[in-house]
Formats: structure tokens, sequence, C-alpha cells
């Protein structure tokens, strides 16, 4: 079976979020499975592209409203990635140095066309079309509907929501720039008197998938405008919750810390990593430390940090470490706390990945107070590296982390307020306190299976259920 996974975002090619690490593994656990999976997504001038050799397979021509725009096709063979590549580069719209910008629109109205105009001239066509998020959200309503790509009625396509905050929304006015389609589909573009990808593809899509069950179930009372919708279109929706990359995410074998370690040797390894980023960051390394890793917008409640530190760090017996970047505003106030609480607590403004993997490894706590998480993958890259999440009782939260009270491992907050994310770092140092239970809990938690093996099968008996 052949599968198209189309994406703005795949690790270790282009990553802002937890979107790129689903796209980079599921592809390669399906092919493992015995699929033919593929990937095509945006050419970006970046690292990844600059340091690799690409081999041109298809030029062609595209129609954005009244622009004609060239663009070219070029690949990556399945040995270096674990599963085929392809990326569109469209000069100057998408060959950028940025994923996202002010000008999406047409960036990545012009990205689906030049995938419809590669994949119609494909000899064999896939099996499956598999889009993510709003940013391929019209593809199927184009396989669908669009008088140019008739070839594609029969093809079955899933749309996965990573995200329903963001859907990509434009106006009527630039109904241009979408192929030619009978006027009579046009309800199909449209929610709310916009034109919304997000519900054009749950509309239009065969299936929809979500990244956690817990979540599916939450979208149906709110999606940001979306819940009749998708309560309406319950009868193909599934939560399928997301895994881990092993091969990446392996205290053994990971290449970005300062010392690798396994269940048996936790106890080293962790105090090593923890040891460095102390270092780094002039932190108190007896405390237990407790990190944020994170794009800091309201979903992930880090408005809420500010305050959450000052109240939490009147305790001189815990340090706290944060990696992220978002609203410039919070951005500025956490900086400003560094100032009152210099021994135990700094942050790192940006994206860094190799800090990151350090962070997961080197942290006692995982701090995740968010007030939506479609799945979340920071929890389980902190359970993999022996960190105990703490976090809120919100979508994939609930569907992986167990509260110490319920004979689990983590500690749950069920409100996102400053007072209770305070009660929850209070629970978690009193829990570093008891030596010998913190520490058995740090292995138990290290052999926890999230691996992506379990989830590809549920996406393959998806796909097969759509054999036509
Ligand atoms: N400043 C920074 N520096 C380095 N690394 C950083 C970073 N900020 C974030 N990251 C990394 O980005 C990823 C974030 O993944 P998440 O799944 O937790 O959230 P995100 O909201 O992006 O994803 C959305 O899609 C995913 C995938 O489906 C869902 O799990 C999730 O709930 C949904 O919101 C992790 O790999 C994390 O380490």
């Amino acid at each position: 079976m052949q599968i198209i996974h189309i994406s703005a975002e795949c690790y270790p090619v282009a990553k802002v979020g937890g979107l790129a690490d689903v796209v980079g593994a599921l592809p390669k656990y399906q092919n493992e499975l015995g699929m033919k999976s593929k990937v095509i997504m945006p050419f970006y001038d970046n690292s990844f592209t600059q340091n690799n050799k690409f081999k041109k397979v298809f030029a062609g021509t595209l129609q954005l409203g009244s622009d004609s725009l060239p663009f070219t096709i070029k690949s990556l063979p399945k040995k270096q990635l674990g599963f085929e590549l392809f990326l569109v580069d469209i000069p100057k719209l998408l060959h950028t140095s940025f994923v996202y910008s002010d000008d999406d629109t047409r960036r990545f109205m012009a990205f689906q066309i030049a995938v419809m105009q590669y994949m119609l001239q494909l000899k064999k066509k896939p099996d499956i079309v598999h889009c993510h998020d709003h940013h391929t959200g019209l593809i199927p309503f184009m396989m669908s509907h669009a008088d140019a790509y008739e070839d594609f009625r029969q093809t079955p396509s899933v749309f996965t929501i990573h995200n329903a905050q963001y859907q990509g929304w434009f106006s009527h006015d630039q109904v241009n720039l979408i192929p030619k389609f009978p006027l009579s589909k046009i309800g199909l573009l449209d929610w709310d008197n916009s034109i919304n990808p997000l519900a054009t593809a749950i509309k239009c899509a065969w299936r929809v998938t979500t990244v956690s069950p817990s979540y599916m179930e939450e979208l149906k009372s709110e999606a940001n405008g979306l819940q009749s919708l998708i309560t309406s279109e319950s009868d193909k929706c599934v939560g399928i919750l997301n895994g881990i990359d092993t091969s990446v995410w392996n205290t053994e074998t990971d290449p970005f810390l300062v010392k690798n370690y396994s269940e048996t040797t936790v106890l080293s390894g962790k105090k090593a990593n923890k040891k460095w980023l102390c270092d780094e960051f002039k932190l108190n390394a007896e405390n237990p430390l407790f990190v944020f890793i994170g794009r800091l917008v309201g979903e992930k409640g880090s408005d809420l940090f500010p305050q959450v530190f000052k109240k939490a760090l009147q305790n001189p017996k815990l340090s706290i470490l944060l990696l992220g970047s978002g609203n410039k505003d919070t951005e500025k106030e956490l900086l400003k706390v560094r100032k009152q609480f210099p021994k135990n607590y700094n942050t790192f403004i940006g994206y860094n990945e190799a800090l990151s993997h350090k962070m997961y490894a080197g942290a006692d706590f995982l701090l995740m107070p968010s007030r939506v998480e479609p799945c979340g993958l920071n929890q389980m890259y902190a359970l993999r590296y022996g960190t105990v999440p703490v976090v809120s009782k919100v979508g994939g939260l609930i569907d992986t982390v167990v509260d110490l009270n319920e004979n689990g491992f983590g500690i749950i907050h069920t409100e996102i307020t400053v007072t209770q994310i305070v009660e929850a770092i209070n629970r978690a140092v009193e829990f570093y306190k008891k030596d010998t239970v913190f520490r058995k809990n740090r292995k138990t938690i290290m052999k926890i299976d999230h691996s992506w093996h379990l989830s590809a099968q549920k996406y393959s008996n998806l796909y097969n259920s759509l054999k036509v």
C-alpha cells in the first residue's frame, strides 16, 4: 500500500513543533510494517536543505490566481530518513528561511496545488493521501471536487488534526486562488463566512483523525468554533494517540546528551546531564530541577508562568529552567523573573533542539500546564528520559499520565490556575524528597512503551478499511 503524507513540517527537515516529530516518525514505522510511506513537504531554505543533495524528479508550472509560478519537486532516497522525501520548491514564495509567515494563504495554497500537479502525473497513484493540519486542508476538497483532479475521485484521503486552534482562515475574496471547481461546492469551503481549510478538510476527507482519543472527545465541545462540525462528522472521526520515535528519543544513543544512560545507569546519567544544565545556566544542582520546553502561547498555559515562578520560587529548594519562544510579553516577563531569582531560575528564549534533549535528560520534572493539548509529545519524551511530568488534565495528557495518587507516576492538576500549578510543583518537591520511591519511579517511567508500533498499526487498520 502506498501512502503519501503531506505536511508543512517534518523532522529533521524543518521543525517548529510536534507536527514535525509525528510526520518524521510515523512514515518510518509504517514502512517497517510493509507499507510504502512517503512524505511531501515544502523546500525551505534551511540547514537541512543546504547540507543535503537532492534529485530533481519533476518540474511544472502552477496557476495561483492570476500568477503562473514555476516549481520543481526534489527527492531524497528512503535510506536517509527511513522514508522517501519529496520537497516542493517554489522560488521566493516557499523557498524561505522560515516555515510560517503572514503570507501563508498564498504560500500553502501554492504548495497544495503543486502537490496535486505532481501527484496527477504519477503513473501509479497513491492508495491513500494523508494530509496533516490546515496547511494541507484543501487537498481533500481538490481531490473530490476540483475540475483538474478528477483522477483522484476514488482515492481515499485521511486528514489528521494536530491542533484545531489554527484553521488557516481566509477571505472569500481570495477564492480565485483555489483551482476551478463547481460553484455548487462553495459551501464545503465556508465556515462562518470565511474560507476555512480545517473545516473543509473535516467535511471532505474520507476519514478524520486527531492525535489522542481524549482530544477527539474534547473537540466535540470545544474546537475553536468547529465543535458542531466535529460532532456532526463524528462517524468518520477517530482519535489515535501519537507515538514517539524511539530511535531519535533514546537515552542510550542520543548524541545531544552530555552522558548517555539506560534504566540501570539512570542515576549517574541524569546527574551528569543535570550538572551540565546547572553549570551552564547557573542553577543550584542540589535542588529538584523543573523544566518547560515549548511554544509560549496561551494553549500551553505559559502566560501564567511569570506568576507561577515568582510564587513557587519563594521556596529556595527548587530550580526552574525554561526553553521556548512565542508571545513577546510573556518572553519579557520571563526574562525579568531572572533578576529576582538569579540562583534558581533561568530561561532561554529561542528554539534549540540540542538543549531540549539535554533538558529532558537532566531535569527531574517537566512542567506542562496546557489549556489545550491535542496529544503532547514532551510528556512522553520526559517519561522515556526518566523525568516526571507535572501536567494539567487535558487532551492527550489524560491519555498518557496517571497521577501518583492513583497508583501512577506523574502529577496532575485539574485546573489551569496559578494556585493549582504552584500546588502541583510543591507536591513534586515533596515527592523528590522521598529519595527511594522517587528513584524507583524513574526506572518505572523509562519503561513505559510509547513507541509508534501500536499507533502505526492503528493507522494501517484505518487505511485498510478505506480500500476501494
Ligand atoms: N523552543 C524549543 N526548542 C526546542 N524544541 C522545542 C521548542 N519548543 C518546542 N520544542 C519541541 O517541539 C515539540 C513540541 O511538541 P508538542 O507535541 O508538545 O507540541 P505542539 O504544540 O508543537 O504540537 C501539536 O502537534 C503535536 C503532534 O501531533 C501534538 O502532540 C500537540 O499536542 C499539538 O499541540 C517537542 O519535540 C519539543 O521538544
